[in-house]
């Protein structure tokens, strides 16, 4: 694992879509080492502020600052149903793909590289399973597949977006220890979780996230009932406000 990096700084950052902001103006920083949960509504805009740490989308307004990182020292986990699992590849070269910062795209696997993709698979509980492709898996499978692979990236930042989505409890928990392992190893970890009980047990610190910033701070405090109610009105509230934008264009459309 490659030092420390310095906080990342979110400065006046509006991420969206084809010029249509998702979040607005978000400020705030993520100190090395930080364990920190995003929480709120469908389509708060979560998962588009974890593709813009990533490196994956540009923002619209404001920067990323992350002097001693670039995207390519940051491992990020999408979606388990973003993941293209038509891909004919097993489950060891497709964990063993994690090197691939260390190897280069072509480069051939050593034998430390090969002791790596064995120890992650074995961490995350599915040694034995090498061989199989990975459309022959169960999505708690495939999630622990994931994991192995970003053991194998062994980046100090590491991104993960709805980890716990449609997994079983025993996974959770598995998957849980690995992530209590990295924070005990000083990684910077940033997840999406939908499951608010899951970020108070396990997830010093959250950013409430509502298109901006709710609350960010102590997890417990940041989830306060009245942070909650907020969160729900500000984003039914900009709802509602699309709906009439839309509204609006469709009738310039017409005339
Ligand atoms: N590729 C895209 N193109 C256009 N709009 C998008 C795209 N991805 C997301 N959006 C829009 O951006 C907004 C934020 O979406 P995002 O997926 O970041 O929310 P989320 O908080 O992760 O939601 P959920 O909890 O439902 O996964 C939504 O209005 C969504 O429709």
């Amino acid at each position: 694992m490659r030092a420390a990096p310095g906080p990342i700084r979110l400065v006046n950052l509006t991420l969206g879509y084809d010029r249509r902001p998702a979040v607005h103006h978000l400020e705030g920083e993520i100190a090395p080492g930080a364990t920190l949960a995003v929480c709120g509504p469908n389509g708060a805009g979560k998962s588009t502020l974890l593709k813009a740490l990533a490196g994956l989308l540009p923002p619209l307004g404001g920067r990323i600052e992350r002097p001693d990182a670039t995207a390519r020292d940051i491992a990020y986990l999408p979606q388990l149903l973003e993941v293209d699992r038509s891909f004919p590849i097993n489950v060891r070269d497709f964990v063993a793909m994690g090197a691939m910062r260390r190897i280069g795209l072509f480069g051939r696997l050593d034998a430390a590289e090969r002791a790596r993709t064995g120890e992650a698979l074995e961490r995350v509980g599915l040694s034995g399973m090498e061989d199989r492709p990975i459309d022959t898996l169960s999505g708690g499978q495939m999630q622990r597949v994931l994991f192995a692979r970003l053991i194998v990236q062994d980046q100090r930042v590491i991104l993960l977006d709805e980890p716990f989505g449609a997994i079983d409890e025993a996974t959770t928990q598995d998957l849980l220890g690995l992530i209590a392992h990295w924070r005990g190893e000083g990684r910077t970890i940033v997840a999406v979780l939908h499951e608010l009980d899951l970020a108070r047990r396990a997830f010093p610190e959250t950013l409430l996230l509502a298109r901006e910033r709710i609350a960010w701070g102590e997890t417990r405090g940041a989830l306060c009932a009245e942070n909650l109610a907020r969160a729900r009105a500000m984003s039914e509230a900009f709802d509602r406000q699309a709906r009439e934008c839309l509204r609006d264009e469709e009738a310039e459309h017409a005339h």
